[in-house]
Order: C-alpha cells, then structure tokens, then sequence
C-alpha cells in the first residue's frame, strides 16, 4: 500500500487541515500518517483559538514516521511560525522524501492568520524549494510574489515567478475569481489550465487541503503530476458537489460520495 504523510494543523471540526487531508487519501486508497503542527479550535463559521506544537516535538513526530515506516508523498500544509517551518525543512532535507506536495495555507476563511505573517521569508527561503508542488491560491500567490492578481495572464506570470523561486511544479488555483474556477500548472515549461464548473454553494471549508492531499496521493500512486493534478481537481469538484451541509457556516467538502464515484485505486 503506498503511504502518505500530511504535516499540517488539526481543525477539531474535521472539514479542514488533517482531518480534510487523511479523509481525502484514505478515499484514494493510500495509508494516510500526520504529523500535528498546530492544534485549531476552528468550526464551520470561524477559529476560536490555536495552540501551536513545539518544534521539538513536529521533529519527533517526522523521526517517528521515516525511522519505521516511510512515505511516497507528503503533503505540508498549515506550518503557523518560523520555527516550526525550520522544524520541517531540516527533517525533510535529512530524510529527502519524494513527492512532496505543498499547500501554502495562511488564513481561514474568517480571515484568522494560520501562518504568522513574519514568516513568509522562512516559507520562501526553507520550505517552497522543498515543493515538487506548490499549491498557492490567489491571495497566498499575491503575498508571495508581491504581485497583484487579476487575470488569467497575471496568473500565469505568478506561476513563472514563482517557479523561479525554487520549487519544481506551481498549480496557482483561481477559487478566489468570479466566474467558472480555472487553476493554472507552470512546471518550468508549459502553462497547463485545469478548467471546472463553479458549483454554487457555500460549503467549500477545506477545498484547498482536499486538493492538495489528493494530488499528493495521486502522486504516491504513480501518476505524473499533471495527470495527478486533473484527478485530484476532479476529486475535489465532487466533494465540492456534493458538500455537507453541516454547521451554521461553510460546510465541509464530502470525501464519501467522491469514494463512490471515482471507485478504489488499483
Ligand atoms: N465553488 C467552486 N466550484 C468548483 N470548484 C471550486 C469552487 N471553489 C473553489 N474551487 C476549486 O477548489 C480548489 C481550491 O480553491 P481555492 O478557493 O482557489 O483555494 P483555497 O481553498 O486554498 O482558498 C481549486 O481547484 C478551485 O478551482
Ligand atoms: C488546521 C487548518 N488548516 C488549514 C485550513 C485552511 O484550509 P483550506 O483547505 O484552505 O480551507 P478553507 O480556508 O478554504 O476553508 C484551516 N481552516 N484549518
């Protein structure tokens, strides 16, 4: 079976972050592992509270995953300080892991920052050149290229930038724009768009984290990664689709109806 580490931040309510992200690539057949970085008390309408892990032990747990069992992919998400990056970058360098997927998360919804804003020069400097993928929305591309994004075009020369910034594949998503979401893959060569209806509804809490976690996935199974990211992104449409409506704010993407449509990995 192949195996999948998410390293990222537990949201109690189980839409976003490792909840999301071992929902997702247990629906894809993978053996799904975590390493907790940040504890968020966090609910469908917004985040009461967060209490992050000590590098310390975000070391531990990374030592205790590559000493025994090892990984295929990994996907990052939430990483809420500088430190705890470091933490990440210095495991990951020692254990040179493949397929290595990252979401470079840095708010909730309700506009709470999960990533400290000082410590967008340690991402950029520690932890995108570790990315085979880096998974950006608008908002998080605008802040790490410092450009502003309004086109499609404008979209594509994020992806170029930040490609030039170290980390092998960029898929700017465009959730954020009006109209029917197109995501943009820049892996040093071509643009490639992935194209989807926009479903109207309000209950996207952890499309970024699903997306993520199923592209690592799709890697670990084998798949080049712009054929991992069209099956991810078909993935999450269905969740998105079929969302939950569940809470009193943005319900949770739903990974049972998506295991039923795409079936089991051979
Ligand atoms: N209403 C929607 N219908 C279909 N796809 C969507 C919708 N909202 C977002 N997406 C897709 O979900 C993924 C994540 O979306 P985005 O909102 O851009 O990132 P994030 O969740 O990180 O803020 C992207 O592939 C985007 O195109
Ligand atoms: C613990 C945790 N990690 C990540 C997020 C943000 O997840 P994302 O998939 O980007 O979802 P939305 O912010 O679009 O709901 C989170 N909320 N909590």
């Amino acid at each position: 079976m192949k195996r999948v580490l998410t390293i990222a931040g537990s949201d109690c309510s189980g839409g976003a972050g490792i909840q999301a992200d071992i929902k997702t690539m247990s629906a894809h057949g993978v053996y799904a592992m975590s390493v907790i970085v940040s504890v968020v008390a966090e609910n469908t309408v917004h985040v009461l509270k967060k209490q992050d892990i000590a590098p310390e032990i975000v070391r531990a747990q990374v030592d205790a995953i590559y000493e025994d069992i090892g990984t295929d992919a990994v996907k990052i998400g939430m990483l809420p300080t500088p430190e705890v990056m470091s933490a990440v970058a210095e495991k990951l360098r020692k254990y040179c892991p493949k397929n290595v997927v990252v979401d470079p998360v840095m708010y909730a919804k309700d506009g709470t920052a999960l990533m400290a804003p000082q410590s967008i020069e340690t991402f950029k400097a520690e932890i995108l050149p570790l990315a085979d993928v880096l998974t950006p929305n608008i908002p998080e591309a605008e802040e790490i290229t410092g450009m502003h994004i309004e086109t499609e075009d404008d979209m594509c020369a994020a992806a170029k930038l930040i490609y030039t910034m170290g980390c092998k594949a960029v898929l700017v998503k465009g959730g954020h724009f009006a109209g029917d979401p197109i995501d943009i893959l820049f892996d040093g060569e071509q643009h490639i768009s992935f194209t989807a209806n926009r479903i109207q509804t309000k209950n996207t809490h952890g499309t970024g984290c699903t997306l993520s976690s199923a592209i690592a996935s799709n890697l670990a199974l084998g798949y080049a990664p712009a054929e991992a990211v069209k099956r991810a992104k078909d993935y999450m449409t269905c969740a998105i689709e079929h969302a939950l409506e569940l809470g009193h704010g943005a319900g949770p993407t739903n990974h049972f109806y998506s295991l039923y449509q795409s079936g089991l990995p051979k």
